[in-house]
């Protein structure tokens, strides 16, 4: 099975073209295990499919490194929309890419090799009610602040779902021992009936935001896009910066706009194509 391997600020997945791969009788959840393995497979948060749509110009797929597959990845669409552009499947600048979360319209940009190198993408709008994160509770209330409690510590937490679930932790210092102590532990908290993506969050100044995150499938990652939608939207919501905020992940920045006008986020960063090959392990069959 022919692959490439990208990454959005270090969150990296394993790409395979489905318009020239038919992955249609695999097991996708454990070839994504499979694949994901750093050790015994090629490596990577998880593996993302790029395949024809019917209602949009492509369709994202995405699996985490656990084989769950998700509604949504803000990394993944910066490199799934570098994948299509350098690589031939259009020669559009923006055109429109089907999720499980919904429909995004990519805006590329091109470096001096004529490759794509900043990708901005419309997110959409955030949400909020616990039925939409999904969340247990009353469906139309939304979770504003509110003080979670795991392993006898508590957090302040905001609950957005940009399309997936985000649990948004205001921190006066991120510290990866914290994400990796209590990351799972919220990822599996009774309230998220779907587990939830987990991130820290400290607030620098109006316009820039420290960023760690537990990813729901994946644990600790470098860098999540959809996480850092969510924590900008949070951070706006609690008064503490503007709708223009830098976000600082371990992988790198993300530009965040939370659009007054038409409530949606955008989202600005990087995608880098390092790799392609051919994955020689068995394939795993329904
Ligand atoms: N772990 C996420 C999917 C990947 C999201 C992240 N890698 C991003 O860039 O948005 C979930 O289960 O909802």
């Amino acid at each position: 099975m022919k692959f490439t391997k990208l990454h959005g600020l270090g969150n990296d997945y394993v790409y395979v073209n489905c318009f020239e791969e038919d992955l249609s009788r695999v097991d996708l959840p454990e070839l994504a295990r499979r694949v994901s393995d750093r050790n015994f497979g090629i490596g990577g948060d998880g593996l993302i499919l790029i395949m024809p749509s019917d209602r949009a110009d492509f369709r994202m797929r995405v699996f985490n490194n656990d084989g769950s597959e998700a509604k949504n990845c803000g990394n993944g669409l910066r490199c799934v929309s570098k994948y299509v552009y350098d690589h031939g499947l259009t020669q559009q600048t923006t055109f429109t890419v089907e999720t499980l979360g919904g429909t995004v319209t990519p805006v590329v940009s091109l470096g001096a090799d004529g490759k794509v190198d900043q990708v901005t993408i419309d997110m959409g709008e955030p949400r909020f009610e616990r039925a939409a994160i999904p969340m247990t509770g009353i469906p139309e209330e939304q979770v504003r602040e509110e003080v979670i409690e795991v392993d006898g510590t508590s957090f302040t937490m905001t609950a957005v779902s940009m399309g997936n679930p985000h649990a948004i932790l205001f921190v006066d210092e991120v510290k990866e021992e914290d994400v990796r102590h209590y990351g799972p532990m919220i990822e599996y908290h009774e309230w998220f009936p779907e587990r939830t993506n987990v991130e820290f969050i400290q607030i620098l100044n109006q316009e820039e935001i420290l960023f760690r995150v537990w990813e729901r499938g994946s644990g600790v990652t470098l860098a999540c896009g959809t996480g850092a939608c969510a924590a900008a939207v949070a951070a706006h919501l609690s008064g503490k910066t503007g709708r223009k905020v830098t976000v600082h992940l371990a992988g790198g920045d993300l530009f965040i706009e939370w659009k007054e006008a038409d409530n949606r986020v955008y989202m600005t960063g990087p995608a880098t194509e390092v790799f392609s090959g051919t994955y020689l392990g068995e394939i795993p069959f329904k």
